[in-house]
């Protein structure tokens, strides 16, 4: 089975690295020319948790040739028009898809790739690319896993073949819920990585203040509500129903929630959207609080708190304000303490 990496930056090439220390065939394929150049000289370096250097195949994205019979995509999905375009001669006939990025990449992936042909992977762990070459590692292996799943849920070979591969990195269960699980993990990325990119603010300051905590609160409730009316249910993560922790029905119950958002306070992680914003580069603000927008109109909710958060990451982007503490201002009559 030939296999690629399409988009190896910071969890592409931990996964590549893993892959390639067990033998297997893999391509760490590439746009960011140094980022492969540098492993080409002295192989891929793994830092953090772990301490690892090995050598790896790498491929830049126009120089692909032949066809890949499965394909991890862990581009980011504002790549994903051009990504796409540029895999599909590469893909084999049934070649397969696997979308590791966060959000709901599934829907949009098929468009360019085919129906049937893109298996989902939510994500459970983090990485950072810190100099070309070089990924650190945040998450420790053995509190590491992977999801992966087709998104109308059955299970077949293709799945086995699949996770055989994962496995060379963590543990990877295989699911029937896929959509449940996206939606679980949209809810914490939409709610905390939005806010943390909104606020330039770490996880556990976007509960830090009152004001802070009743937005961030809302915009979690608004994502809980917007699945719900668009049909889907939401998840669990390691065991946890993300509903139950953080859904609220009025201001009486949201004092109920309180202690659960109040324990992400010691969290010191900001998101990759505030990191992108950091490096001047464009985030995935569309595809996670965006698609919340997105599916909240198609359903007839409104959902302000979220719409927000998109205006404040997209003014970052284009330079009209700057990732920090005192946007939370910018919600002004929304916040009604
Ligand atoms: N990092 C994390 O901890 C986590 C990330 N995720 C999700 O996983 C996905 C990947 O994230 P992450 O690894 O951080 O992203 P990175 O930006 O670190 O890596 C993606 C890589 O894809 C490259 N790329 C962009 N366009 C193309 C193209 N057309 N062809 C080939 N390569 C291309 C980028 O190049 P360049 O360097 O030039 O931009 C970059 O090196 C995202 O959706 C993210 O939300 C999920 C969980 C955790
Ligand atoms: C949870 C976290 C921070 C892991 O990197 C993430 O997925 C993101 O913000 O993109």
């Amino acid at each position: 089975m030939r296999t690629a990496i399409l988009g190896a930056g910071s969890l592409g090439t931990v996964l590549g690295a893993f892959i390639a220390k067990a033998g297997k065939q893999v391509d760490l394929v590439s746009r960011n020319a140094a980022h492969l150049n540098a492993m080409k000289e002295r192989g891929a370096v793994i830092k953090g948790t772990v301490d690892l250097v090995v050598p790896v195949s790498t491929v830049l994205t126009p120089e692909m040739e032949g066809r890949y019979d499965l394909v991890f995509y862990m581009a980011k999905q504002t790549a994903n028009e051009v990504a796409l375009k540029q895999l599909l001669p590469h893909l084999s006939d049934d070649g397969v898809v696997v979308t590791m990025q966060n959000g709901l990449p599934e829907l949009e992936v098929e468009e360019y790739i085919g129906k049937g042909r893109v298996v989902g992977c939510p994500v459970g762990w983090a990485a950072v690319m810190t100099e070309p070459g070089v990924s650190t590692l945040t998450s420790k292996l053995d509190q590491m896993s992977f999801d992966i799943g087709w998104p109308d849920g059955h299970v077949d070979k293709r799945l086995e073949e699949i996770k055989e591969i994962l496995e060379c990195l963590c543990t990877t269960n295989i699911i029937t819920d896929l959509m449940e699980v996206r939606w679980a993990k949209l809810l914490t990325n939409a709610t905390f990585s939005g806010m943390s990119a909104a606020l330039g603010a770490t996880f556990g300051e976007t509960v830090s203040t009152e004001e802070n905590l009743y937005v961030t609160q809302h915009v979690a409730n608004e994502c809980i509500k917007v699945c719900h009316a668009s049909g889907y249910k939401i998840g669990k993560i390691q065991g946890s129903s993300m509903e139950d922790m953080y859904g609220f029905q009025d201001e009486a119950d949201r004092e109920r929630v309180r202690p659960m958002y109040e324990a992400m306070k010691p969290v010191p992680i900001v998101a990759s959207m505030l990191t992108d914003l950091r490096n001047g580069k464009k985030t995935e603000i569309n595809a996670i609080n965006g698609v919340v927008c997105k599916y909240g109109r198609q359903s007839n909710v409104e959902t302000p708190f979220n719409d927000k958060v998109v205006e404040i990451v997209t003014g970052c982007e284009e330079g009209k304000y700057k990732p920090c503490a005192e946007n939370i201002k910018l919600f002004g009559d929304l916040i009604k303490l």
